[in-house]
């Protein structure tokens, strides 16, 4: 599924650019290749774990001290040496969790071969036998995690792997197999120059593609541009979105394609495809990666802290354990959850038929009388004009016009302990609604009894964290603080999306919001006004927007105490 071509222009680094083209070419040279022996440089194979385009990897075991490797082994003459390339990189990246250690390497007769850690299955195996469209949330957000831990380590050590993909992510054999390991770096590169110390040069000459159909950048594969940092993160992102897709991502569901105007096609949809279209019905963290592993320049160093944490606080909030190890297969969350949390954008329904038998005798047996029943309160105003239709109807006369008052509104969910919907976690879905009782609070009592509940949803789990929601009650706060009247821009959606693709504002350091937060937290009992509030809330906001992880501290937590101290004394 991997492939290449000619183009490189920066080839004095190391790495694997050569042109190699269709399968058929491919067998055709496996083809002629001769039997690989039994015994390979005192490594006795055994079974075959699996072979690449370039060569096949086996279990092999030592034949003086037993030690049990993985031999990947490849004939001298292919024409993708990546086992030569893969010598040189290995190095580089020993001795660090999650890399594969390299314990020898070399050429036997027609043979070259590197006996690396023998791991277990690729990601891709676990998610082809999983038996079901997508993963499970968690387990994403475990993958994520220690997926930009893993890319953070190789591109601190000044190498690139180009070639992200989820056979190229397995799980350690036990007692690693909570750790997922990067395996295959035989496209990988070295982007600092070890002469110059200084990063790749860009170029504007159209590249020939380096890297896989599925998950590729799209700069890299669409546009011809040359890989870096950024493009490894983009491929990440990418791979977690086909996770959470029932059937995958859209590209990738005809199969590899065969022709080149099926390749065109490929690429003509990777590249119409918008991240809010790919992450619809996902959390937004998702699509907010893909946004920034986007906006990032040719040169940028990710910020891989700010990411794991995002993916981190997301599983916080859903209920499970505060760690990025990957269990499979995954248990049951240590909270209760919404079912939805498990089987993201699934579309079976949530009740078998049976239940929903039952659910439908029940409800026709409940009495509404002569009112009607609505779904929602937007339908009202259509409602009342189908009953004076059917009034009229019935009558044959111009029948009284009935009132909102005649009609029950099954509410949308605006109040009482209604269900979650999907991906609202009941934590969001509370601030979701104190939100809404906050833009609808007439005065500083009711809101100083909001920001009290508040602190009580964010304290009622093990995050601290200021989700999109939380951010969402703090501008209804603001606005009603500031001047209710007037249309005041998110403080976190403002953040989140790049405007004409400019990099999105970095964080800022833990010690300034430290500084704020407390100056906040001082003062708070002083202000004079509501307009002070806001102000207040406004630099609470943006400050904790702007630090890694935003988690509310204990002087923020005290901020908000002051706040709704100060609420019930400013009348
Ligand atoms: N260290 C290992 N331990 C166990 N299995 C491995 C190991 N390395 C690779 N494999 C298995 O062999 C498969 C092919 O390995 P790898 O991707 O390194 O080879 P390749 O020839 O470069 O493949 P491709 O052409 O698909 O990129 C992997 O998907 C994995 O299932």
């Amino acid at each position: 599924m991997t492939i290449s071509d000619s183009g490189s222009d920066v080839g004095s680094v190391d790495s694997y650019e050569s042109e190699f083209s269709s399968d058929e070419e491919s067998q055709a040279s496996e083809q002629r290749q001769p039997e690989i022996p039994r015994v390979l440089a005192n490594w006795w194979l055994n079974e075959n774990l699996g072979s690449g385009y370039s060569g096949s990897i086996f279990r092999a075991t030592h034949v003086h001290t037993g030690q049990v490797v993985a031999l990947k082994v490849q004939h001298v003459n292919h024409e993708c040496p990546t086992n030569r390339y893969e010598r040189h990189l290995y190095p580089l990246l020993q001795e660090a969790k999650g890399m594969p250690r390299l314990f020898a390497a070399g050429v036997q007769g027609e043979w070259d071969y590197l006996a690396i850690d023998l791991l277990g299955a690729s990601l891709d195996n676990i998610y082809r036998k999983n038996g079901k469209e997508v993963l499970d949330l968690r387990s994403v957000c475990s993958i994520a995690e220690q997926v930009i831990d893993r890319l953070e380590l190789m591109h601190n050590r000044g190498v690139l792997h180009r070639d992200i993909q989820l056979g190229n992510c397995v799980i350690g054999l036990p007692p690693n197999e909570k750790t997922i390991y990067m395996i295959d770096f035989g496209f990988s590169k070295r982007y600092i120059d070890p002469y110059t110390n200084r990063h790749i040069p860009d170029s504007k000459v159209k590249r020939d593609f380096i890297g896989n159909y599925w998950f590729s950048s799209v700069n890299v594969h669409c546009r011809g541009k040359v890989p870096s940092r950024r493009d490894d993160l983009e491929a990440a992102a990418l791979m977690f979105i086909h996770l959470l897709t029932p059937r995958g991502l859209s590209w990738t569901r005809n199969g590899v394609p065969k022709t080149t105007d099926a390749h065109n096609r490929l690429m003509a949809e990777k590249r119409a495809a918008r991240p809010e279209d790919l992450c619809r019905g996902l959390p937004d963290v998702f699509e907010e990666f893909l946004h920034y592993s986007r906006s990032l320049k040719f040169k940028d160093c990710p910020n891989y802290t700010r990411w794991k944490q995002e993916f981190r606080d997301l599983a916080v909030d859903q209920g499970y354990p505060d760690s990025d190890e990957f269990v499979w297969p995954p248990p049951a969350p240590v909270a209760p959850i919404p079912k939805s949390m498990n089987t993201p954008r699934r579309h079976t329904p949530a009740v078998n038929a049976d239940e929903m038998e039952g659910i439908l005798n029940d409800l026709g047996k409940l009495n509404f009388g002569e009112q009607q029943v609505l779904g929602d309160r937007t339908n009202v105003q259509e409602a009342v004009r189908q009953a004076k239709k059917d009034a009229q109807a019935v009558s044959g006369k111009q029948s009284e016009k009935p009132s909102e008052k005649d009609v029950i509104v099954v509410s949308s969910g605006s109040e009482g302990d209604s269900i979650p919907p999907p991906f609202l976690t009941p934590k969001a879905h509370r601030l979701e609604k104190l939100a809404r009782r906050a833009s609808q609070a007439t005065d500083n009592a009711g809101l100083s009894k909001l920001v009290h509940e508040f602190i009580e949803v964010m304290q009622s789990n093990s995050s601290r964290t200021l989700t999109k929601e939380a951010f969402h009650f703090l501008d209804v706060l603001y606005k009603q603080l500031e001047d209710p009247s007037v249309f005041i821009q998110p403080m976190r959606t403002s953040r989140t999306r790049s405007v004409n693709n400019e990099p999105i504002p970095e964080k800022e350091p833990a010690h300034i919001k430290l500084g704020v937060v407390a100056r906040l937290k001082r003062e708070v009992g002083q202000a004079t006004n509501n307009k002070a509030l806001a102000a207040m809330v406004n630099d609470f906001g943006r400050v904790t927007n702007k630090s890694a992880g935003r988690t509310v501290t204990k002087d923020g937590f005290a901020f908000l105490e002051g706040l709704a101290e100060r609420l019930t004394v400013l009348h």
